[in-house]
């Protein structure tokens, strides 16, 4: 089984999906990775995002991550249900705790460079900057400067429109949320819409 962080480094980008609810996680998995985006975030802001991990999982259908992980209980029962990665909004030492302990890369949300260093400290495999909406790429390309080794992905903000821009300056790869996923489609769920975003922010990124 590839690593998830080498399939993000791959395909440049991963999404972050923060619905209501996810009718049928497999067919939305399935509908991302066709076009192109095999990773996907699933947030413990979604209620019952654990069965839609392990559904995720169990299909073997894309990379699936938790995301919004906040408190190590959730860490362990994301990892526990298939997440084969974890993301956090922020710095956060117990939730890095469990990732390193049980050998699942984490994506540790930072926003300064000493941040991104404590992020590395805590033992973060990529670090998601966060939120990247508000000082935008020429910000990534600043913090790229003193890291150009480390993974930085930024999230929040990220869409078709910029995308290539984040990535030409620096970054490992790019989050996409709303734009591609928006919250109603998945509630609703839209596939055939979702995939022809998903294709359009990809063709974006050229
Ligand atoms: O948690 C979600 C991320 O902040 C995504 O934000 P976005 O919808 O602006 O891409």
């Amino acid at each position: 089984m590839t690593a998830a962080l080498e399939v993000i480094r791959a395909d440049r980008v991963l999404t972050v999906v923060r619905a209501p609810e996810i009718p049928d996680p497999v067919a939305l998995a399935e509908a991302l990775a066709g076009a192109g985006i095999r990773a996907l975030e699933l947030t413990f802001t979604t209620p019952g995002v654990l069965d839609c991990l392990r559904k995720v999982a169990d299909s073997g259908r894309g990379v699936v991550g938790a995301g919004t992980v906040l408190t190590a209980e959730q860490a362990e029962a994301a990892i526990d249900n298939g997440a084969r990665f974890l993301v956090t909004p922020g710095l956060r030492v117990r939730v890095a705790a469990v990732a390193v302990r049980r050998g699942i890369p984490v994506v540790m949300g930072a926003f300064t460079p000493s941040e991104v260093m404590q992020a590395l400290d805590l033992g973060a495999a990529a670090v998601k900057i966060f939120p990247a909406r508000t000082l935008g790429p020429g910000y990534l390309k600043d913090l790229h400067g003193p890291f150009p080794e480390v993974d930085l992905i930024p999230s929040g903000g990220v869409n078709a429109g910029n995308a290539a821009e984040f990535l030409a300056h620096g970054a490992a790869a790019v989050t996409a949320g709303t734009d591609v996923v928006a919250p109603a489609d998945v509630a609703a769920g839209r596939w055939p819409e979702i995939a022809a975003r998903a294709a359009s922010f990809v063709r974006s990124m050229k």
